[in-house]
């Protein structure tokens, strides 16, 4: 049999109990064939990996989940190994994947970072400049973050991102506050008018009141009032942090100091490769208005519009890249016009340069042009942090006459500004919408009104992603509460399930009107975002079926009844399975009876009148 497991599951609710014990069913009938013998751990594996720590803990403490316990007892960091492996090696696998080598050259920074010998900083800055002229791309070593610092934040970023929408958007961009601090869910973040498949945490420095001059900034000049104030919110406004995990706000603050380290070490070595004092930049980056992006990256669907992270050069300074372990997702334009990919390589970073820093050296460094495509089906997070100078500072082309310089072309704005030796100030960069100032990404909130993925791409995992793999799949798909998740968990109240079901069929395993219909309409927020029920197909509102009008009112009170009974699981579903994948769930004999859940979002059938 196939090798999918959609297993999405948030909690021990009711629901979650009986599905994790279909699981376990499942799984025995698996072990007893003998066709995954791995399935047991990896399913349950995606099982946690849904799961928040503090809910894990209590299903482990569950009666019902009994079978499965001693898997969940065994989970710790290193689920998502065994997990990545089972996705890589099976179908899921990308035709396109690449193998993995590049040609990225590698930086020590530590001369500049731990006082290292004069000898030591003048060959650390040679083999940098080479790095800046040639590729604009490098691998960091020497930059004092051990591989478990990396290992844990990312692990935390996983758990943010695997927190209902809820949680996550109690920290949503504000835009009554600065509307560039927080959560930004799916969609939101777009390069070159098309939306990234990404979601993020952006956190900006916390300037002291008072500390950054805007009047003396020439391009704030005249603008009115209004604008000034957001610019000054903007400034000094603060950042938002989750609740949960407990851990994250300590640690994702410890490592933006160690990031702020590098990033003065870094500009140091610019200093020593163009034959100035260490410290020459100081002035202008002393009080850095770093900004920094927590990303969370579900599989990009085969045939999404835009990419994980559109095409862009970043705008600033330095970026310092921690990847996760998904291989290959980021890629870097070579200079030959080659997409090469940067695959993460354990102890290091990966930096590359901003738009500001070939402006800084009229030309002489390169700003790569670069993207992510993340195909393969796990969820990747990716923490980016952008070293840049004081607000206010004014950066002022170097005058570089004297180093021989290659023929560059101006072959962007800023560059073109850089050669012609104009000066710029990071925050004067498109000061009246701000938020452009850390990349060419625009954030414009989005909806997803028609999406076809609307419904499984909330509370991502990626392997919710249909097209990374369900298409050919002949896999089980188990959900709980699937649409009626993703839609009250995403505000996407508008999907369009019909066209979920037609391109999936898989989903119509796990996806039963009666589901669709209770959790959909109207949702669970209690405003009046559009039903979907009228979108179903025709074949699923036959006479009898709960989508069917007339129907209605019986078959919810009956799915009520059956609720109070047992709980979840859709019984057409466990019949279908019986029919396509071989296998009878004891169940599947009572006959097409829905049996509707309440979820683990408390919509209720109420709702649904
Ligand atoms: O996800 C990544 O590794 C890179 C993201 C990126 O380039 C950006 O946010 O500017
Ligand atoms: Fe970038």
């Amino acid at each position: 049999m196939g090798s999918i497991y959609q297993i999405q599951s948030f909690g021990n609710g009711p629901g979650n109990v009986v599905l994790a014990t279909t699981i376990a069913e499942r799984l025995g009938q698996f072990r007893d064939d003998g066709k995954d013998p791995d399935a047991l751990q990896t399913m349950c594996k995606v099982f946690i990996d849904a799961t928040p720590g503090a809910k894990r803990r209590e299903m482990v403490r569950e009666p019902s989940l009994q079978p499965v316990r001693r898997t969940i007892k065994m989970a710790s960091s290193s689920y998502l190994a065994p997990l990545r492996r089972f996705c890589t090696a099976s179908r899921l696998r990308s035709p396109a994947r690449r193998a993995v080598h590049t040609a990225m050259p590698s930086l020590d920074i530590s001369p500049f970072l731990s006082g290292g010998s004069g000898a030591e900083k003048q060959r650390c800055a040679r083999e940098f400049d080479r790095a800046c002229r040639s590729t604009g791309f490098f691998y960091l070593d020497g930059h004092g973050v051990s591989e478990h610092e990396v290992q844990n934040l990312h692990r935390l970023a996983r758990e943010f991102f695997a927190l209902p929408s809820a949680a996550k958007e109690a920290i949503a961009l504000r835009s009554d506050e600065d509307f560039a601090r927080g959560y930004q869910k799916l969609g939101m973040n777009v390069t070159k008018n098309e939306k990234d498949w990404q979601e993020a945490i952006d956190f900006f420095a916390e300037a002291r009141t008072g500390s950054v001059n805007l009047s003396s900034m020439s391009s704030l000049q005249g603008i009115d009032a209004k604008e000034l104030e957001r610019v000054q919110q903007f400034v000094e406004g603060r950042n938002r942090w989750p609740e949960e995990p407990a851990d994250f706000k300590r640690v994702v603050e410890a490592y933006f100091a160690k990031m702020a380290t590098v990033g003065s070490a870094l500009t140091r070595a610019m200093a020593t490769a163009f034959g100035l004092p260490e410290n020459h930049f100081d002035p202008m980056m002393n009080d850095s208005f770093w900004g920094a992006r927590i990303i969370g990256y579900p599989a990009l669907p085969v045939d999404a519009p835009g990419l994980s992270c559109g095409e862009h050069t970043d705008y600033g300074c330095w970026i310092i890249l921690a990847q996760d372990e998904t291989q290959g997702a980021l890629e870097a334009k070579l200079p030959c016009g080659r997409w090469e990919a940067i695959p993460p390589v354990p102890g290091k970073l990966v930096v590359n340069l901003g738009d500001m820093l070939s402006v800084w050296t009229r030309g002489h460094w390169v700003a790569t042009e670069h993207r992510v495509r993340h195909t393969s089906a796990n969820f990747r997070t990716s923490v980016v942090y952008f070293h840049e100078p004081n607000f206010d500072a004014v950066i002022r082309p170097l005058d570089l006459s004297t180093v021989p310089r290659p023929d560059v072309q101006p072959g962007s704005p800023a560059l073109a500004r850089g050669l012609a030796g104009e000066s710029c100030v990071y925050g004067e960069h498109n000061p009246w919408d701000f938020r452009h100032a850390r990349t060419q990404s625009s954030r414009v909130p989005h909806t997803f009104p028609s999406s076809p993925f609307a419904g499984i791409i909330s509370e991502s995992h990626g392997f919710e992603n249909p097209r990374a793999g369900w298409p050919n799949s002949t896999g089980l798909v188990f959900t709980h509460g699937f649409a009626g998740e993703g839609v009250m968990n995403s505000a996407l109240g508008s999907c369009n399930i019909a066209a979920i079901l037609a391109l999936l069929p898989e989903i119509v395993l796990a996806v039963h009107p009666a589901l669709v219909r209770q959790h959909v309409a109207p949702n669970c927020h209690g405003d009046d975002r559009p039903r979907c029920e009228d979108s179903l197909p025709p074949s699923l509102l036959r006479p009898g079926s709960p989508g069917c009008p007339e129907e209605k009112r019986q078959k919810r009170e009956k799915a009520a009844e059956k609720m109070r009974q047992s709980n979840i699981i859709a019984q057409d579903q466990v019949r279908r399975i019986g029919v396509d994948g071989g296998y009878e769930h004891p169940r599947a004999r009572d006959g097409p009876e829905i049996w509707a859940s309440e979820g683990s979002y408390g919509c209720t059938e109420e709702a649904t009148t």
